[in-house]
């Protein structure tokens, strides 16, 4: 095999997802805004961001947790689950969950493997977003960053590095992907 040959492919490839950074809170996202946050396959949302979204979203954690239990772990890891809210919900928010690591805490996956379910996960939910009529902005916290342990620019360097095809992108058009962080 010689290595050569794969680098004018990659030259060749569009970029299809634009990541946007900038300062702030997520929650504060518009109405219609889908919020992304990675979470664990065992139905918890007990610490960081995940807590906060458990406080604002009862909702969407009885839902987000049944899929955990009626789902083998092994076989969520790498998949994604895209809540709508209720129709009487306040803030009218979306909440997209990408099953990045099996486990939390110190049973976490490794970063590689972190990495590598971040890439399916994340292409599994723009496909449930593109299906999704009423989404406004997709909007994300810098996740696998923080509990998760994984350096922010390596998540960033897979999402931005994903190849979609036609059903994932909404209207065909590139996805925006605006990443909000605390200042
Ligand atoms: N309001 C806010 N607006 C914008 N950004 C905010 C913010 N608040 C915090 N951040 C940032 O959001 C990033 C992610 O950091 P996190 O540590 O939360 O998540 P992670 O993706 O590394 O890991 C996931 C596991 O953590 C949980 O905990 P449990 O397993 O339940 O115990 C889950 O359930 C998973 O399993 C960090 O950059 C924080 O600065």
């Amino acid at each position: 095999m010689n290595d050569n040959n794969t680098e004018p492919m990659m030259a060749e490839r569009t970029a299809n997802v634009i990541v946007t950074e900038q300062v702030g809170d997520l929650f504060d996202a518009p109405p219609n805004s889908v919020l992304i946050h990675a979470c664990n396959t065992v139905g918890s949302w007990g610490a960081g961001i995940a807590r906060g979204f458990k406080q604002r979203y009862p909702d969407a954690f009885r839902v987000y947790n049944s899929h955990c239990k009626r789902s083998h772990p092994h076989h969520l890891v790498g998949t994604a689950l895209l809540i709508a809210p209720r129709d009487d919900a306040e803030k009218q928010h979306y909440v997209g969950c990408v099953f990045t690591s099996e486990q939390f805490g110190r049973n976490k996956d490794s970063p590689d493997m972190i990495l590598k379910a971040t890439e399916s996960a994340m292409r599994d939910l723009l496909t449930h977003i593109a299906q999704e009529k009423g989404i406004g902005e997709i909007r994300m916290c810098r996740i696998n960053a923080g509990l998760f342990a994984v350096p922010w620019e390596d998540t960033k360097k897979v999402i931005e590095g994903l190849q979609l095809d036609e059903k994932e992108l909404p209207k065909g058009k590139p996805v925006e992907i605006v990443v909000c962080s605390p200042a």
